[in-house]
């Protein structure tokens, strides 16, 4: 069920073409915008930008707060692809399907995978409204046999036993604190693990108890298959979590978490993450080409 159509090469190669004959643009680098988080794709210039429904091969969005468009455009000379809205497991996708547009990208010739989130805070010392760095993931669908790459591994992409350590690119994580840092919003900024759960619900009191004790600092429902994939394929990976919501893990008078309350904290924190996302990419070594 994790990959019940298998996608070849061919399809991932079609869907990259496509794109290739309809854009100059040739990015280095791709954003996946979390929930309520792609407003990030307003900050490029010089835009295309085209609907996931008409692009061939693409799965659709169907979570309120994720527009599903992509996004080419240029951030003061380099070269970015944006998706506004991502595929997640809940909705039904297969995991082909969540991170197809990863090996997409990889085609048009991305080196470097930028992912947000929105997720809940599990640490105790997180505030709504933080932006955490994260450092590492635990893929609890991937625990559980949930993974992209499970099937015939295509070495085109990558190994068959990719490691999972070091993933999230070190250089990049001191960029983003030294740019929090220059932009005076250290206070915001924290560091830690993310964890992905299934969904669609949020945790009961007790997996959030559970969650805890593992040592997470934030929970959501994306971004890990699209980290492992990425991965595999050799991209440097960077990702940053929006603390929307404090998880309840305790029995008494808290109030439960909600999508709006979500959707609404990510769009009070839009114009710092843009800023962020945006000081990152421009102080980033990459080179860029035209078509
Ligand atoms: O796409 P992300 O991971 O930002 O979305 C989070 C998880 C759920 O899709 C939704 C819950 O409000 O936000
Ligand atoms: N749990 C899981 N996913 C989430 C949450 C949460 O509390 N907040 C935003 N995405």
């Amino acid at each position: 069920m994790h990959c019940k159509d298998q996608i070849s090469h061919k399809d991932y190669q079609r869907t990259a073409d496509w794109l290739l004959s309809q854009t100059q643009h040739r990015p280095k680098v791709a954003i996946i915008c979390g929930s309520g988080l792609g407003m990030l794709a307003d900050t490029l210039q010089c835009q295309d930008s085209f609907k996931y429904s008409d692009i061939p091969g693409f799965p659709q969005s169907t979570v309120q707060g994720h527009a599903g468009k992509l996004v080419f455009g240029e951030l003061e000379g380099k070269i970015c692809v944006c998706m506004q809205g991502r595929f997640h497991m809940y909705e039904g996708h297969s995991l082909c399907k969540v991170t197809f547009p990863v090996r997409v990208f990889k085609l048009l010739g991305v080196e470097t995978l930028i992912v947000t989130n929105a997720a809940g805070a599990i640490a105790e010392s997180y505030h709504c409204g933080d932006v955490m760095i994260i450092r590492d993931h635990i893929n609890f669908p991937g625990l559980a046999g949930l993974n992209p790459l499970i099937g015939p591994n295509d070495d085109k992409f990558g190994p068959r036993f990719p490691p999972m350590s070091g993933v999230y690119d070190k250089d990049l994580q001191k960029l983003a604190f030294d740019i929090c840092k220059s932009m005076g919003v250290s206070q915001f900024v924290q560091e830690g693990v993310y964890c992905m759960v299934g969904g669609p619900n949020f945790e009961s009191v007790a997996e959030a108890k559970l969650l805890y004790k593992l040592g997470v600092d934030a929970v959501g429902m994306s971004t890990a298959p699209e980290v492992l994939v990425a991965s595999h394929c050799g991209m440097r990976v960077f990702g940053l979590s929006l603390i929307t919501n404090k998880v309840v893990k305790s029995y008494e008078g808290s109030e439960p978490t909600n999508h709006e309350d979500v959707l609404a904290v990510s769009k009070m924190r839009s114009e710092m993450l843009q800023k962020l996302i945006s000081g990152i990419i421009i102080r980033m070594d990459i080179n860029n080409n035209k078509a």
